[in-house]
């Protein structure tokens, strides 16, 4: 049974094609990374896993089934934008997430924001914009999830932190689940990655192995996309 399996899938916004006729499919275990130039359509793709959208033709399946009741409790979803309570402090945030997803590792969330400094008294609002982004990621990834769907996960973090973060926590995940990665970031990300899915113009234009793209084309995935998206 694959994670995420994408059949003829296409998305319009009205007359603007955002998903053409996208194949794909995500194996357990597998960190993917989507990547495509800005509007290329990985937010849409994410948020149709994600259940926010509804396909105008073809199918989107979450372990076998239709985004809508199951998968929520399947997918642990990271939005482009941060979007946890603001008033909370770290400390309700903890018991909100308790709360609402049984599923969510109260420990594991702790010790990884205990690591970082951050304080479980201070309050969302009064954090920078990093830091809220620590946090949330921190939240979305201690859940124990099926599929993990983290849409720009680390923008806004400092180069110093990226390396624990990306390390710990999407190191930590269980080897039953995926991790589906959107982001620009790719020299950053793709150290974690074990497939790569290139998407352009809404089509999936390379699926691959980080491993096959090394040894085939003998250079980074970094390059490789530079290389193919070239302006
Ligand atoms: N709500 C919307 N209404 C109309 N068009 C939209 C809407 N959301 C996205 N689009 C269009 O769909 C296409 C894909 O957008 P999407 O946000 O999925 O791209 P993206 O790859 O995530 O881009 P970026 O890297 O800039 O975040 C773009 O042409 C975009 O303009």
């Amino acid at each position: 049974m694959s994670i995420l399996a994408c059949k003829d899938l296409s998305k319009n916004y009205g007359a603007v094609p955002a998903l053409n006729h996208v194949n794909l499919t995500v194996e357990a275990g597998r960190i993917v990374g989507l990547l495509g130039p800005n509007g290329s359509g990985k937010t849409t793709l994410i948020k149709l896993a994600n259940g926010l959208l509804t396909p105008s033709e073809g199918e989107l399946l979450v372990c076998d089934e239709r985004p809508g009741r199951i998968t929520h409790s399947l997918v642990s979803y990271l939005p482009e934008r941060t979007c946890i309570p603001l008033w909370m402090s770290t400390q309700q945030l903890l018991d909100f997430y308790k709360d609402f997803y049984p599923d969510f590792r109260r420990e594991a969330a702790m010790e990884m924001l205990q690591h970082l400094g951050i304080r479980m008294n201070q309050r969302i609002k009064q954090m920078s914009k990093g830091t809220r982004e620590k946090v949330q990621l921190i939240m979305v990834m201690s859940r124990q999830a099926s599929l993990y769907l983290l849409d720009e996960p680390i923008g806004g973090v400092d180069p110093a932190t990226r390396d624990y973060i990306l390390n710990t926590i999407i190191g930590n995940y269980s080897p039953d689940a995926a991790v589906v990665i959107s982001t620009h970031l790719i020299a950053d990300v793709e150290k974690v990655l074990d497939d790569v899915i290139f998407i352009n113009q809404g089509q999936v234009v390379l699926q691959s192995s980080v491993d096959e793209i090394r040894e085939r084309n003998n250079m980074s995935v970094d390059a490789l996309f530079r290389e193919v998206f070239k302006c």
